[in-house]
């Protein structure tokens, strides 16, 4: 097989023109912005995929299009790596440089990336791609094939797909399905076996009931959880709302996202009774949020810091029982909530680390220990095993019954990457176990009130940050007035850097009051605006008065 790099650029300037002039990067999750600006993106991205594909001698690369939990007129793309991973952090400055040249520049930085990677073109590649719900993705995902196809790859389009679903065909393409048979039936049947098994017939426990609210975003997370139901026999009964079909934005008003950092249910929230329930998902459904309301109204949020401290209480539970020695270990990000790491190093005596946002930090350092757990406060996380862990397990469980049902949770978790469903279906079997409702599980710890701001400044790359993101080293001196306002307000703590999804600083703050909460964000707020050059209006004062 010979490639002709002429073929790639006429495709590219017939087809896919550079019609943005803006630098874009490979951000906390891949490329995002306006799906209009995306096509050359996408079709460059097929490219990559498929020089990735060859160099890593052949194993499937995965391309998902989407654009998560952002508004529905941006897409965007993130690359899967062999073994489910986030595509490896030197390749993201390979993507980068990839996108942003022009159509003319494209055919020579294509035989630089061969040159420089030695890669033999000749050889066959694999790349599957699937979309969101988007109505801008399939035109996208039509993109990327024509790139994979312009280096004569070999691609597989899975059509409408959830991000975790990807990522588990990924893995199982590439454990000759080991890891189980890449095919939607295939992801449905492994996590619903293991989590009737699980339930063993007891769908009631306790103060646990058997049914949930399961707000889809309006997203693929919906129609997926609508394919679950049929298939689950009643194991759980899930009413779906915000499913996306015929009305509806994907995350708007809706979404793990907006209950999250609004701290409100989703508008479309219907009547239900008090302590009912619920989670959200957000647009591509790797991210997964619990909430619910008491009797007297007020809303309160089970996020990602509260799954990841039930999670590793239970599987501490189940370690210890089954008598084996495994290393486990608990990875946050700054997000996380000072009340859940204290409750995490305290009382559940579990290592923590921290790194800085984005699964893909998280993942790595969750593989160093033989039960890694990770979570972002977002609700985006998995649980990942050793093969240390995993052989420890099964040898347990021939005599042992807390290493069997160790055993099970492994299939029922996606360890490839954070799954909303996968996850959710794991926190069901936990709080079914201990017989728990929401009232249970909110009181093991009390979360200090929080808030999350959004400064929009003429470039947020000013904003350097170091400690895992705990510290920002530039523009100088802005630090320094942070500490000085943190120092003010009892159990303060509040940092600030720049997404890597929008075009803004988040600001983040926690106190013990609301008040407090409020306050300190607003005041961070402005030092930012004031330092790191921001642009639009005042920024107003937060109001937790809702909450
Ligand atoms: C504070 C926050 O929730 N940040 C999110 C958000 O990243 P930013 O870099 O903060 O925009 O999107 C990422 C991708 O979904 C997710 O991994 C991350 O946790
Ligand atoms: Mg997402």
């Amino acid at each position: 097989m010979s490639i002709n790099l002429r073929t790639v650029y006429a495709f590219a300037r017939e087809m896919y023109p550079k019609t943005s002039k803006e630098t874009i990067q490979y951000g906390t999750a891949g490329f995002r912005g306006k799906a209009e600006f995306l096509d050359s993106v996408m079709f460059r991205m097929g490219v990559l995929a498929t020089l990735r594909s060859r160099y890593r001698g052949g194993s499937v690369i995965g391309v998902m299009i989407t654009a998560s939990h952002n508004p529905e007129p941006d897409n965007g793309v993130k690359l899967v790596d062999p073994k489910g991973e986030m595509l490896e952090a030197s390749w993201e400055a390979i993507a980068t440089d990839l996108v942003n040249v022009s159509d003319q520049e494209l055919e020579q930085q294509v035989a630089k990336i061969i040159k420089d990677n030695n890669i033999d073109v000749t050889t066959s590649s694999q790349v599957f791609v699937g979309m969101d719900n988007r109505y801008h993705s399939p035109r996208l995902l039509k993109a990327v094939a024509d790139g994979v196809i312009a280096l004569k790859g070999n691609v597989k389009e899975y059509g409408i797909v959830t991000t975790p679903m990807l990522h588990y065909f990924v893995v199982a393409a590439n454990t000759k399905e080991a890891y189980g048979k890449p095919t939607e039936e295939g992801y449905y049947e492994k996590l619903i076996k293991a989590f009737e098994l699980l339930r063993n017939g007891r769908l009631e426990n306790g103060n646990y009931r058997n049914s949930i609210i399961y707000d889809g975003a309006n997203g693929v997370g919906a129609r997926k959880m609508l394919q679950f139901i049929k298939r689950m026999k009643g194991s759980l009964n899930v009413t779906v709302i915000n499913q996306g079909i015929g009305v509806g934005k994907i995350n708007e008003d809706c979404g793990a996202d907006y209950v999250k950092v609004q701290q409100r249910p989703p508008k479309s929230m219907p009547e239900v009774e008090p302590f009912t329930r619920c989670v959200s998902v957000d647009g591509d459904a790797d991210r997964v949020v619990y909430f619910f309301s008491d009797d007297k109204g007020e809303f309160h949020l089970l996020d990602g810091d509260r799954i990841a401290t039930l999670v590793a209480g239970y599987l501490m539970e189940l370690v210890t029982q089954s008598e084996i020695n495994l290393r486990l270990g608990l990875v946050q990000t700054a997000y996380a909530n000072g009340a859940s790491t204290d409750y995490i190093v305290d009382k559940l005596k579990f290592p923590v680390s921290c790194v800085p946002t984005g699964v893909k930090h998280l993942h790595h350092k969750a593989l160093e220990y033989d039960i890694g757990v990770y979570f972002e406060a977002n609700g985006h996380g998995t649980i990942v095993f050793s093969d240390n862990a995993k052989a420890t397990i099964a040898q347990a469980a021939e005599t042992k019954e807390s290493a069997k049902t160790l055993l099970l949770l492994i299939d029922l978790i996606n360890e490839t990457v954070g799954d909303a469903i996968s996850d959710m279906l794991l926190v069901e079997t936990i709080l079914n176990h201990k017989g728990w409702d929401v009232q249970d599980w909110i009181s093991s710890y009390n979360d200090l009130p929080n808030r999350q701001l959004k400064v929009k400044v003429q470039d947020r790359n000013v904003i350097e940050t170091t400690n895992a993101e705990r510290e920002c080293v530039k523009p100088e001196g802005l630090q320094t007035e942070i500490n000085k306002v943190v120092a003010n307000y009892k159990r303060g703590r509040s940092f600030v850097r720049p997404s890597g999804t929008e075009d803004v600083v988040r600001v983040y703050a926690e106190a013990a009051t609301k008040e407090d909460t409020d306050d300190l964000a607003y005041e961070v707020g402005l030092l930012v605006q004031k330092l790191a050059g921001g642009v639009g209006p005042e920024l107003t004062k937060p109001n937790s008065a809702h909450l």
